[in-house]
């Protein structure tokens, strides 16, 4: 496995790979590695012949409170998961390469990205938008793979996509959960004991708020409020928005008819965190 860091070195290598026939897989992450992430590698290994992971964790989608300074960073441990889940090249780009001095263009990503997240971390899609467009334009990959545990990402980068004509065929994959059905996060990890029990409701309301649709209610309001209800039971969660809307457009919905994705994004102390999950 190849670890680049240079930007031209990337551009050089995926232009080599493709005037050789191989098609390209990538995938985007901000490093701290964990069986998510893995999932992404391993499913980007089987439908490409290369597979390349970049590590970047990217200033220009953390708000001035967030925890860009707090964000795990450990390139050795995160080379050896991803060379034993496949991967065959490391792009870990340094920030003053990849945001020069007088950087100056911006990508506004109107509507999609108004919504849930966006509407709590001003100006993050954009933030988002901006680097995976200048990931593609140096990995030049066929396929990009990215994690349904960010739906809302998943919808920005797919409008991005379209509305930019890029050549990249974007695929969501699956959210991976620990045991006790917590959505795997690297922001997992500043849970203290007592908040991880606590972590644990998110995964039960939405699985509450599947049977409760299962079960043939139609008002999304009285869904929102068992949900809320039964969040609110821990003191130690704090609610940011639980939102229940159309899978692919994120526009919320006035009755529970199916397709559907209930989302939500908590606090729990100090970390944020988020989880959703679609009924088809
Ligand atoms: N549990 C998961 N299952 C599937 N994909 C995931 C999971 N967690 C993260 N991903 C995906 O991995 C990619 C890189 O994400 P990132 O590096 O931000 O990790 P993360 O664990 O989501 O971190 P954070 O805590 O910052 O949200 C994204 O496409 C993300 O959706
Ligand atoms: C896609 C991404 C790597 C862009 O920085 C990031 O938002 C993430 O890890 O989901
Ligand atoms: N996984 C999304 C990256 C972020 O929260 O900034």
């Amino acid at each position: 496995m190849k670890i680049i860091r240079q930007l031209p070195e990337m551009q050089a290598y995926a232009e080599q790979q493709r005037a050789l026939g191989k098609t390209l897989g990538f995938v985007p992450t901000m490093g701290a590695l964990h069986e998510g992430h893995l999932s992404l590698i391993h499913r980007a290994k089987k439908e490409n012949h290369q597979v390349i992971v970049s590590i970047f964790v990217n200033p220009t989608q953390f708000g001035v409170n967030e925890d860009f300074d707090q964000y795990p960073r450990n390139l050795e441990a995160d080379s050896a998961l991803a060379k034993e889940a496949g991967a065959d090249v490391i792009f870990s780009p340094i920030a003053s390469d990849m945001y020069p001095a007088h950087f100056s263009t911006r990508i506004t990503m109107g509507t999609i990205a108004e919504g849930l997240c966006g509407k709590y971390r001003s100006g993050h899609f954009d933030g988002v938008a901006i680097v995976v467009n200048k990931l593609f334009h140096l990995v030049n990959p066929h396929r990009a793979y990215f994690g349904q545990k960010d739906a809302q990402q998943v919808q920005v980068i797919r409008q991005m996509v379209a509305d930019l004509n890029m050549r990249v065929e974007i695929i969501a994959c699956p959210i991976i959960r620990e045991a006790d059905g917590l959505a795997m996060s690297s922001r997992n990890a500043y849970l203290s004991e007592k908040e991880r029990v606590s972590a644990r409701l998110l995964n039960q309301a939405l699985l509450k708020g599947c049977q409760y649709i299962k079960e043939g209610h139609e008002n999304p309001q009285e869904l929102h409020q068992m949900m809320k209800e039964f969040l609110e039971s821990d003191p130690q969660i704090q609610i940011q928005y639980i939102e229940i809307l159309h899978p692919t457009t994120l526009e919320p919905v006035s009755t529970l008819k199916t397709p559907l994705m209930i989302a939500l994004a908590v606090f729990i102390g100090n970390t944020r965190l988020i989880d959703n999950t679609i009924i088809d």
